[in-house]
């Protein structure tokens, strides 16, 4: 399979380094055809949020009722779910034929880097009861915490038994737990699967321009996935891209707050490759 579709369920960032707009980048960039269906509107830039416009949950279930009547999706990406409906209304379409058998990747967005809340607090249930539906969840540090209702992990060995208990008490299939949020020389991420937990580790590059880097990973993850063999291989992959597409994000000069990535990075750019 040389060029999958890809479907981003996710909400518009109008400054283009976060969400929808971010994820057909993302897509495009790494070989997938990109197909959306959005969730809400925020009024964002790239110094924060200032307003949420919610798209009714039976209009999130239209749009993928008659995308999927007509389109085939190898893999999906689920980002800002803002209601618990809605949250709730995509689990149903997740956990049904088409999307059931395509690749899936959940990024449980709660609050964008910011600090604005992009997702109702009262949506945490709902997004806590799609961990097993997708094939892998990618929390952040905050996240992980809200979902198993802990204190923040504070280091690596402390994102190990998070992502762990993700998978064996939450019932996620595969974690891939991102440690942006520890600081330290470098960016660890820690993965859990059925063999086990892993890290990958990248140097951390010295940069502001970090609006919109879990959106951009987790929609990584599914543009190709269906294009490798495997899982941990695929985040692997994926990771060392993130980490060159930071690096090149200095040759971007967009707003004056956290700037993005340039999604504009080749898969074989090695900036961000570990020797
Ligand atoms: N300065 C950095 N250098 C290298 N990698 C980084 C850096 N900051 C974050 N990362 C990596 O980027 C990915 C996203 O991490 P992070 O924990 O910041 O997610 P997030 O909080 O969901 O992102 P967002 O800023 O989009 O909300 C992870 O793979 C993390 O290791
Ligand atoms: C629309 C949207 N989704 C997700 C994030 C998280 O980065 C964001 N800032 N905006």
């Amino acid at each position: 399979m040389d060029r999958p579709v890809a479907l981003t369920i996710a909400g518009s960032d109008p400054s283009g380094g976060a969400g929808i707009q971010a994820d057909l980048k993302t897509f495009h960039q790494l070989g997938a055809y990109g197909t959306a269906v959005i969730t809400a509107l925020t009024a964002q830039n790239t110094q924060g949020v200032t307003g949420v416009h919610v798209v009714p949950a039976a209009f999130v279930a239209e749009q993928l009722e008659t995308l999927l009547a007509d389109v085939g999706i190898d893999a999906v990406k689920l980002g800002m779910l803002a209601t618990a409906e809605i949250a709730e209304t995509v689990g149903r379409f997740l956990a049904a034929e088409p999307l059931a058998s395509a690749y899936s990747v959940l990024d449980p967005v709660m609050v964008a880097t910011s600090g604005d809340r992009l997702v109702d607090e009262d949506a945490t249930d709902a997004i806590r009861e799609l961990l097993p539906l997708a094939s892998v969840i990618t929390p952040n540090v905050p996240e992980a915490a809200v979902l198993l209702g802990v204190e923040p992990a504070v280091d690596v060995p402390g994102l190990r038994v998070q992502a762990e208990r993700l998978r064996s008490e939450l019932g996620a299939q595969r974690v891939l737990l991102k440690g942006g949020h520890l600081g330290g020389e470098q960016a660890v991420d820690v993965w859990a699967d059925e063999d086990g937990v892993r890290e990958f580790t990248d140097e951390r590059v010295d940069t502001k321009n970090t609006h919109g880097t879990g959106c951009t990973l987790s929609s990584a993850l599914a543009a190709l996935r269906p294009q490798l063999s495997d899982w941990p291989g695929t985040a692997r992959i994926t990771k060392f891209w993130l980490t060159s597409a930071l690096t090149n994000g200095d040759r971007l000069e967009i707003g004056h707050g956290h700037g993005p990535v340039d999604h504009f990075t080749e898969l074989n750019d090695t900036r961000g490759t570990q020797p």
